[in-house]
């Protein structure tokens, strides 16, 4: 019989898709002190600066930079606003390095003209816990792009990271590099539909009136589900296994204990809120719900200067439908004045995106590894990880 000869594997490859390298890291470590112990060099006007993040002047001038020159959308019409409290929050988990806070600045000027971080986290691949840093918020200078220095600062962090006898990383980007592990598709809720309109940031559906939109974005004033209440510290515990048990299902996901958990999902203002389920009967915890706070400016508008964006965060239902305790999760967002609730399609999200009224982002974000290989690119409901 021929064998249609496109179709045809070799027999060293026969019987499973890939068996030239293993999952798991791909470069071994070396021995710390073979590490290059001297920062790279920077072209000659510029200088490496630690960021002590803890310092009002130094957090102002990284909040600077990064208001004016860190991402803005596809049409360049909005730009992520981080706040010092969140920059401070974001950098300063449970064991960072104030070392992985990396700044550029003028040798003369000593203006602050780059920015660059890591943070240390324990990340499961599958049955693997790996200690790896999330490299986070690079941003050069928008008159000193295609210096080329971008890729120094990639190399000047990674180097620190070695220093700490760390080899792998997680980082998202908005643009496709070698190899995303996955794609996500994000997705936005409209909760101030006349504002999201004005600004340009949604527009009026066909056949559809303002009064319409607004009607079909309503929502209740309360929450439905009862015993729906904001986390508080003695819930750290409790919503620790909740959350640990929960993302066991997911092929990447954060290995967290009780002091990440502490820091990540105890709710602070204007930065990360949580909320959780307890039973009023048994008193257990069985649901949780979170989303942190990411304004962006807007840039070309006359009557708004800022967009209030909540982003989903960690969400786990074990009793309470997704379904409800996510509009849950909306009705309070709404109530504290949130303009759009944003999510990604990971983890259970694409269960609640359309019937709760998620319209479709216009990009993309895709998740990398750097020093470990997957065997397959995964869904992105395989993915527990949620990057800031
Ligand atoms: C609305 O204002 C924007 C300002 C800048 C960029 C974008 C589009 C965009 N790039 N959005 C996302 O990356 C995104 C969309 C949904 C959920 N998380 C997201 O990104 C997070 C995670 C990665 N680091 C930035 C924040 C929107």
């Amino acid at each position: 019989v021929a064998t249609n000869l496109s179709s045809y594997v070799p027999i060293h490859l026969q019987g499973s898709r890939d068996t030239s390298l293993p999952e798991g890291p791909i470069e071994p470590p070396t021995p710390v002190s073979e590490v290059k112990q001297e920062p790279y060099n920077l072209p000659a006007p510029y200088e490496w600066i630690t960021c002590d993040i803890d310092s009002e002047e130094v957090c102002s001038e990284v909040y600077s930079l990064l208001t004016n020159n860190y991402v803005e959308d596809d049409e360049n019409m909005f730009r992520f606003n981080y706040s010092k409290e969140f920059l401070r929050w974001a950098l300063r988990p449970p064991g960072y390095y104030r070392s992985w806070h990396i700044g550029v600045r003028v040798k003369s000027s000593k203006k602050l003209v780059a920015f660059i971080t890591g943070v240390p986290a324990r990340i499961r691949v599958r049955d693997a816990v790996v200690l790896m840093a999330e490299v986070n918020f690079l941003c050069v200078h928008k008159k000193l792009r295609s210096k080329r220095l971008a890729p120094v600062m990639i190399k000047e962090v990674t180097r620190r990271v070695h220093l700490e006898n760390i080899w792998q990383a997680a980082y998202t980007a908005g643009v496709v590099l070698p190899t995303p592990i996955t794609t996500c598709q994000y997705w936005h809720r409209s909760l101030n539909p006349k504002k999201l309109i004005d600004v340009g940031f949604s527009r009026l559906g066909a056949r559809m009136t303002m009064s319409r939109t607004i009607k079909l974005y309503k929502l209740p004033d309360q929450t439905a589900t009862p015993g729906f209440r904001k986390m508080e510290p003695h819930d750290v515990p409790a919503v620790t296994r909740l959350l640990r048990n929960y993302l066991k299902q997911f092929v990447v996901a954060p290995d967290f204990d009780e002091d990440d958990v502490e820091h990540w999902l105890l709710p602070k203002e204007d930065v990360v809120d949580s909320y959780l389920v307890e039973s009023p009967e048994t008193h257990e915890i069985t649901d949780f719900c979170s989303f942190y706070t990411l304004p962006s400016s807007i840039l070309g508008s006359q009557t708004h200067s800022i967009l209030k964006a909540a982003y989903s965060y960690y969400n786990v239902s074990t009793k309470t439908p997704l379904l409800q305790l996510m509009n849950d999760a909306l009705i309070v967002a709404k109530k504290k004045d949130f303009d759009v609730f944003n999510a990604l399609d990971v983890m259970h999200n694409e269960t609640f995106l359309k019937e709760l009224k998620f319209g479709p982002g216009d990009g993309k974000l895709h998740y990398y590894l750097y020093n470990y290989r997957l065997k397959h690119v995964l869904r992105s409901s395989e993915l527990g990880l949620v990057l800031l």
